[in-house]
C-alpha cells in the first residue's frame, strides 16, 4: 500500500491524444512505484470524443460533459493530451467544436497562467531548423495568459450586411472581440517577474501597443510592476519583432510574458528551437485544479500510426510532479531520463533525419519504454 494517493483526471481527447497519454500513464506508474506514491488515474471524455459520446447517448452534445468537469475539479491534478480533428470541423452556426471543451475546462478551473518552458537539448541541436550557433544559451520560459483575450471574447457573425460582400454587395461580417482587465494582466505579469527573479532576471513583455488598446494597458501594467522588481530587468517588445527575434537571437530571452493569442502563436514558433513541437510541455495554473498538457494539438495527420512523439506529454508529467506535488527529485529524474534517451540517440520520427540509423528510430510506445527504463535507472541510483 502506497503512503499517499494522488487522484489524476486523465483526458486522452482526440487524434494522437490516446497514444501519447498512455505513455505518460505508464511513466506515472513507474514514478509511483519508485516514490511509494499511488497515482490513481481516471479517464474522462473531452473534445471530439466527448461530442461523439454525448451525441450517441442522446445527451446534450458537449465537448466538456459535466461529469468531466466534476472529475477535474475533484482531482489533485489534470493530465490532458489534445483535442480536435477534421471530423469535428463543423463551421455551421451553433455547432459544438472540440476546442470549446479545452477553453471551457481552462476557464472553469480558473487556469489563467500557462507556462511553456523551452529547453534546448544538446542532443537535438541538429534537429532544429535553426543554425546551431543560434541555439547557444537558449533557455526560456513562455508565460502565456490563458483565460482572457480574443479566445474568450464575443464571437459573432452577421449576415446580409450592406457593403460587406464582394463589389459592394451585401455579405457576411464576422466579429471577435479582445478584452483585458488590469487585474487579469497584473496577475500574469507579476508571476513572470517572480519567476525571472529566480532565473536570469529578465522579463520581456510582448504586446502590440502601437495598435491595440489592450496592449497599451498591458504595457502600463508591465511598467508599474517593473518598478516593484528593481532586480529584474523588464522590457517591452512588439509581437511582430518578437516573432523575428525568436529565430534571430533566441538566447536574449529569459521569461517572455504575453497575452493569450500571442502566446499561443509564439510558443509554437519557439518549439522549433527544441527541434519539434512534440517536445514542448505546458502547465496551466490558477485558482482550481492545475492542468498539464503538451503545447501541441491532436496531430490528426499522424494519429493512429503509433509514431507520435510522447515527450511533450511526458514532460507535462514532469511539470505536474514539480508544481502540483512538489516531487522535485522525481521531476528531475523524468527530465534527466528524457535527456539520457536523447543522448543515447533514440528518436521518434519527428526528431529523426536522414542520418538517424534505422535501429535508433522508435515508435511512440518504444520511446515510452526507453524513458521509463531511464527513469527507473535514475531513481534506483538515487535510492
Ligand atoms: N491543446 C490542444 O488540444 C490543441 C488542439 N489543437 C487542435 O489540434 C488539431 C490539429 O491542429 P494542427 O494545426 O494540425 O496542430 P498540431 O499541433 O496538432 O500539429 C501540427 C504539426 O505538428 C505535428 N505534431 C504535433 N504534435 C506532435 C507530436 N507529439 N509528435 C510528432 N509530431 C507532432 C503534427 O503531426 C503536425 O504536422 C486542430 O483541431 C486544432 O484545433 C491545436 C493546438 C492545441
Ligand atoms: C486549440 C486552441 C484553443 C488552443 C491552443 O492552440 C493552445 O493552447 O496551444
Ligand atoms: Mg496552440
Amino acid at each position: 500500500m502506497a503512503s499517499k494517493t494522488y487522484r489524476i483526471c486523465t483526458l486522452p481527447g482526440d487524434g494522437i491524444g490516446p497514444e501519447i497519454i498512455a505513455e505518460a500513464k505508464r511513466l506515472l506508474e513507474a514514478v509511483g512505484t519508485a516514490c511509494d506514491v499511488e497515482f490513481a488515474c481516471e479517464d474522462q471524455l473531452i473534445g471530439g470524443a466527448a461530442i461523439d459520446a454525448t451525441r450517441e447517448a442522446g445527451e446534450d452534445v458537449s465537448a466538456l460533459p459535466p461529469a468531466t468537469l466534476a472529475a477535474a475539479e475533484a482531482a489533485d491534478a489534470v493530465l490532458l493530451a489534445a483535442v480536435g480533428g477534421p471530423k469535428w470541423n463543423d463551421t455551421r452556426p451553433g455547432a459544438v467544436r472540440p476546442e470549446q471543451g479545452l477553453l471551457a475546462i481552462r476557464k472553469n478551473l480558473g487556469l489563467y497562467l500557462n507556462l511553456r518552458p523551452v529547453r534546448v537539448y544538446e542532443a537535438l541541436r541538429d534537429a532544429s531548423p535553426l543554425r546551431e550557433d543560434r541555439l547557444d544559451g537558449v533557455d526560456l520560459l513562455i508565460v502565456r495568459e490563458l483565460t482572457g483575450g480574443l479566445y474568450f471574447g464575443e464571437h459573432r457573425r452577421e449576415h446580409g450586411v450592406e457593403g460587406a460582400g464582394v463589389a459592394g454587395a451585401a455579405g457576411d461580417k464576422a466579429v471577435d472581440t479582445m478584452e483585458y482587465s488590469e487585474y487579469e494582466i497584473e496577475r500574469v505579469i507579476r508571476w513572470a517577474y517572480e519567476a525571472a527573479a529566480r532565473r536570469d532576471g529578465i522579463v520581456t513583455s510582448v504586446d502590440k501597443a502601437n495598435v491595440l488598446e489592450t496592449s497599451r494597458l498591458w504595457r502600463e501594467v508591465n511598467h508599474r510592476l517593473n518598478e516593484e522588481y528593481p532586480d529584474v530587468e523588464g522590457e517591452d517588445m512588439l509581437v511582430d519583432n518578437c516573432a523575428m527575434q525568436l529565430v534571430a537571437n533566441p538566447s536574449q530571452f529569459d521569461v517572455l510574458v504575453t497575452e493569450n493569442t500571442f502566446g499561443d502563436i509564439l510558443s509554437d514558433e519557439a518549439s522549433m528551437l527544441t527541434g519539434s513541437l512534440g517536445m514542448l510541455a505546458s502547465a496551466s495554473l490558477g485558482t482550481g485544479t492545475a492542468l498539464y498538457e503538451p503545447s501541441h494539438g491532436s496531430a490528426p495527420d499522424i494519429a493512429g500510426k503509433g509514431i507520435a512523439n510522447p515527450i511533450a506529454q511526458i514532460l507535462s508529467v514532469e511539470l505536474m510532479l514539480r508544481y502540483s506535488f512538489q516531487m522535485d527529485d522525481a521531476a528531475d529524474d523524468v527530465a534527466g531520463a528524457v535527456e539520457d534517451v536523447l543522448n543515447a540517440g533514440w528518436r521518434t520520427a519527428d526528431l529523426a533525419d536522414d542520418d538517424t540509423p534505422e535501429d535508433k528510430r522508435l515508435s511512440t510506445s518504444q520511446m515510452g519504454d526507453k524513458i521509463i527504463a531511464a527513469f527507473q535507472a535514475r531513481a534506483q541510483a538515487r535510492a
